[in-house]
């Protein structure tokens, strides 16, 4: 029996202090939905549709109290149970990653299959709360901590539910994992697999220190890397990484034709016995990873942990019915139920995507099948296709001439980069985007091609500063997504075809014609005409740089390619944009 021990640190109280009127968002979402019935609303309506859920408080994902997201997930767990027997011998462990749930996870189900004890394992991480990589943010930042505690508090409620528990260590992987190996004299360490080279080096100090152990029965234990992170297993490509195709539609067409996403892994009801273990370690809290604690004072306030993330599928494929209406909501930007918001859960591993996948075919049996239930899909696979492409880019997503090593002359100025980061820009859709990020550790896609476009094309800002920023603020902040935007937003992607400037005079009257979104985050301007709020003049701050084509007074100018065409760019493609 190992002896673990752990400083006395409190676990952390996961009571919420958001406060959603219930009632409103009920009495929204009823006049909502029946408003997205409609087949042909113009986008104003749907706008305010989407954006009625907003309230001027805060607003939790997903909005049921516990009891009811208990409920829903142990009706999920349910759904998911087998009746399977294990055969194998001795103790393996789990090393919990980016894959934080108990429903769908292979290295969970193999190490429980292949052993007669299971010991989950999370380690935290000191380089997770260093710096990030050239500027110097916070790798992590306070909200995204926070998020991460309330999943692994999660993680631990419901591993224990199945008759086990998780044992938190502080400390790097690579010292914890070997000396763990050998005090229980594990077979093998299971864990799902990582892409990037920041995740691949701790993998392969894993290796090595699991390789300089030996175990009382004389055995050196092994890691087992599983694949675990996309909705198609990256087995089942029909082609090597090497030869993932340059362009997204290709990719996609060719998976959609020859691949079938995996059902999602059934767990039996008990996975115990759990080893003898006194002090199965405490959570840290914010200060002891050297963070401030941030309270979400407005917009969402997102609940970490799998329990939350099978909540959120269940209120927004079929409590709230908006699966069906989703392509035509998804480019909002107010409010929680424009998108589903499954992205953090996604992220952390909290959610799988195969069950999401399962949820959608299950939703267009029992309800309906629409190009809404699709499209969830289909940016279920731009996800995958970011994480492939990790695969077979290696760093060069992360360098500054990305993938297409771009030569480009870009500046690194502070002043601008903070106007920008703080949302004090003078432009108040660039403004109330970086406002809601900071805030809530969230923004939607489309504000996030804009504010991407702004700071790449507008101010020739170095677009890793804003990689950088984002991966300190965003809750569902992932490698190869994040930099993979990037690039395809700055032009240094591997898709020439995707290069695109964002026109703010155009993207305001599209997305927040009535300037409710920037007057949500910029209450001041609440008190101008609606017509006027995303074009304020001097009754705003001041424009730290002009637009590259076209000023605030320009509303209809077209979105117009960056820059200087180069001789193989297909301009007529602007399928990023449009997503
Ligand atoms: C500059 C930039 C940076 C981004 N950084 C991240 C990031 O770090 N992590 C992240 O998960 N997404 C990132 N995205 C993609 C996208 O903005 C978010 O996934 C989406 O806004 C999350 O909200 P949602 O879950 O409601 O999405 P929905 O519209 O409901 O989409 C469903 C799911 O599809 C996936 N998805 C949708 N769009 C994309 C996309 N463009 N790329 C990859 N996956 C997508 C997400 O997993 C999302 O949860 C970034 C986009 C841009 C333009
Ligand atoms: N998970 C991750 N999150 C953020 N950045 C990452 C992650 N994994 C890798 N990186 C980035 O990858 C880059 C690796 O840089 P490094 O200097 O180690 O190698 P390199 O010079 O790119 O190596 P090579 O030229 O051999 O590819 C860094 O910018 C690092 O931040």
């Amino acid at each position: 029996m190992a002896i673990l021990l752990c400083t006395p640190i409190p676990f952390l109280s996961l009571k919420t202090t958001v406060h959603s009127s219930k009632s409103t968002l009920t009495l929204i979402l009823t006049s909502s939905t029946t408003r997205l019935r409609l087949p042909a609303m113009n986008l104003r309506a749907k706008s305010e549709a989407v954006s009625a859920s907003a309230s001027s408080s805060t607003s939790q994902v997903p909005e049921q109290d516990a009891s009811e997201m208990e409920r829903v997930a142990d009706h999920t767990f349910r759904r998911y149970t087998s009746k399977t027997k294990r055969s194998g011998k001795g103790t393996a462990i789990v090393w919990f990653r980016n894959d934080l749930r108990v429903l769908d996870n292979e290295a969970l189900y193999k190490a429980w299959l292949s052993s007669e004890t299971v010991l989950p394992v999370y380690c935290v991480d000191p380089r997770l709360f260093a710096t990030t990589y050239h500027f110097g943010f916070p790798k992590t930042g306070a909200l995204r901590a926070q998020f991460l505690l309330e999943c692994l508090a999660d993680l631990r409620k419901n591993l224990m539910n199945k008759g086990l528990n998780l044992l938190i260590q502080h400390g790097k992987p690579e010292d914890i994992l070997p000396s763990l190996a050998k005090s229980f004299g594990a077979h093998t360490v299971y864990a799902q697999k990582e892409t990037c080279s920041e995740e691949l080096n701790v993998e392969r100090l894993v290796n090595k220190g699991l390789q300089q152990v030996v175990t009382v029965s004389n055995y050196t234990p092994k890691l087992q890397l599983i694949w675990g992170t996309t909705m198609y297993h990256f087995d089942d490509l029909p082609f090597d990484a090497t030869c993932l195709p340059d362009v997204y539609t290709q990719f996609r067409k060719i998976v959609e034709a020859r691949c079938t996403v995996r059902a999602c892994i059934k767990l039996p009801a008990s996975l115990g016995p759990p080893p003898l273990i006194e002090d199965w370690g405490c959570l840290p809290s914010l200060e002891q990873l050297g963070l401030c604690s941030q309270n979400v004072s407005k917009g969402m306030k997102f609940v970490g942990g799998e329990t939350a993330a099978l909540s959120r599928v269940y209120e927004y494929f079929w409590k709230k019915d908006l699966l069906k209406v989703y392509k035509e909501t998804r480019n909002g930007m107010l409010g929680p139920d424009y998108s589903t918001k499954f992205s953090p859960w996604l992220a952390s591993g909290s959610l799988s995507p195969r069950f999401i996948h399962e949820e959608v075919k299950r939703y267009e049996n029992e309800r309906e099948a629409n190009s809404s239930t699709y499209w969830v899909l289909f940016e279920l696979i731009w996800r995958d296709y970011f994480r492939f492409l990790s695969v077979k880019y290696g760093n060069s997503l992360f360098h500054l001439g990305g993938p297409r090593k771009v030569q480009q002359n870009w500046s690194q100025d502070k002043n601008l980069f903070e106007s920008w980061s703080d949302g004090c820009t003078g432009y108040p859709l660039i403004d109330a985007n970086m406002k809601e990020l900071s805030t809530t550790g969230f923004m939607s896609n489309r504000g996030r091609q804009i504010v991407c476009s702004f700071l790449v094309r507008d101010m020739g800002i170095d677009w890793r500063m804003g990689a950088e920023w984002f991966e300190t603020c965003l809750l569902d902040y992932d490698p190869c997504s994040n930099y993979g935007n990037w690039t395809y937003g700055s032009g240094v992607g591997n898709d020439p075809r995707e290069d695109r400037y964002f026109s703010i005079p155009k993207q305001a009257q599209t997305y927040d014609p009535e300037g409710e979104y920037v007057a949500y985050w910029l209450p001041q301007l609440g008190k101008i005409p609606k017509d006027k709020r995303n074009f304020p003049g001097s009754l705003y701050i001041r424009q730290v740089v002009p637009l590259k084509f076209g000023n605030a007074s320009r509303h209809n100018t077209e979105d117009k390619s960056f820059g200087a065409r180069r001789a193989n760019d297909r301009g007529s493609e602007r399928r990023w944009n449009r997503r």
